[in-house]
């Protein structure tokens, strides 16, 4: 049942108390959809091509010297890894070399994967949403990251764990951004808490009580997409988080920076902005199926090293999923049956 709650923060009638929630809409069936080992595959492929590619040319060599290191250099640079973590892969793939005398590029191949896992392990920590009656979850990020469709893949994420949640219309800036929330509460049947127009601050104050009322587990709180250089508009989710803090003195338990890997490098900057502004906790980096920025993981581990809760590979509600750093790896260096041309090139 769909509740749409105005202001006042009374339900409508028909309104499904939220231990009454529907299930989750039905997964296609297992032999239609490819497992999320499949998807995360298929998603990173343009990574993959980006480094595999130049990768799988540089490893057809049999002998490793400087020359394949230093154009294994600008393979990384070209997937978005950052000179950081670029080079401290660099100097451990050299030490690695002597150390155990590497002879074939295969074996450097296998140095490489295990180098880059080593560097993105500290970012996996899954989001537990235990210890925190509701467990408030604020959502920020620039415009068009991913925020709001982020919101409904959570929703059902945290349902299938047998949450209860609830979504808060937080983005009052953008027209269609509460009516992209409201499809996404219907398809995941849960309750949205939004109002025409107003303060973000205060549909997210009123779904918070609402939740508290309902016994709800989680509160997903959307707000609007905005850039870390309007400062006044930086100033307003500020003063977001602090109203939930009011309305509940140990919220928000999570403070998520939705990241479209897109932009790649720039991800750093956006990280620092908003932390700055509003202390984040975990990052959900989307659209890694758009891109061959995938290396951005690894910067984001050696500069702004924050959870990497969530990553995204597909509009599917369940193409976001908790960041895990050996599949991630696995992936990036995984040929994907019919799609050998990245790694057979
Ligand atoms: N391919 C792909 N598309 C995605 C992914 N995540 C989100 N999108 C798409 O990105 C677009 C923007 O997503 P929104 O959720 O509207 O972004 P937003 O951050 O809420 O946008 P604003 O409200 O304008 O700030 C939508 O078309 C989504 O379907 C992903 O992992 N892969």
């Amino acid at each position: 049942m769909f509740g749409f709650l105005k202001k006042s923060g009374k339900p409508e009638a028909g309104d499904a108390p939220a231990d009454t929630q529907a299930p989750v809409e039905a997964a296609a069936p297992a032999a239609s959809r490819p497992s999320w080992a499949e998807r995360l595959k298929a998603g990173l492929s343009r990574t993959r091509q980006q480094l595999g590619g130049g990768l799988s040319s540089l490893f057809g060599r049999r002998k490793i010297d400087e020359d394949l290191l230093e154009e294994l250099e600008t393979t990384l640079l070209m997937a978005d890894c950052g000179v950081d973590a670029t080079t401290h892969l660099l100097d451990e793939l050299r030490r690695r070399w002597k150390r155990d005398k590497l002879e074939t590029a295969d074996q450097l191949q296998q140095a490489l994967a295990e180098a880059l896992q080593e560097i993105v392990a500290p970012l996996e920590a899954p989001l537990q949403v235990e210890g925190h009656s509701p467990f408030i979850i604020m959502i920020a990020g620039v415009n068009g990251a991913g925020k709001t469709t982020s919101i409904g893949k959570l929703a059902k994420y945290f349902q299938a764990q047998g949450k209860s949640v609830l979504l808060a219309a937080g983005d009052t800036f953008r027209a269609a951004a509460r009516e992209q929330l409201v499809t996404w509460g219907e398809r995941n049947n849960v309750t949205v808490i939004a109002q025409d127009g107003g303060d973000a601050a205060a549909v997210i104050f009123d779904a918070i009580n609402a939740a508290r009322a309902r016994k709800i587990d989680v509160v997903l709180a959307d707000t609007a997409g905005r850039l870390p250089t309007q400062l006044h508009l930086m100033e307003e989710i500020a003063k977001v988080r602090r109203v939930i803090a009011k309305a509940d003195p140990s919220g928000p338990h999570e403070v998520l920076l939705v990241l479209d890997a897109n932009i790649g490098q720039n991800a750093l900057a956006q990280v620092k902005a908003f932390d700055g502004a509003i202390g984040v906790t975990g990052l959900v980096l989307t659209k890694l199926d758009g891109t061959a920025k995938g290396g951005v993981v690894a910067a984001i581990a050696r500069q702004c090293p924050k959870p990497l809760r969530f990553i995204g590979v597909g509009e599917g509600i369940d193409d976001l999923q908790p960041f895990r750093a050996r599949e991630f790896v696995d992936a990036l260096f995984a040929p994907v049956p019919g799609a050998r041309d990245d790694a057979d090139a």
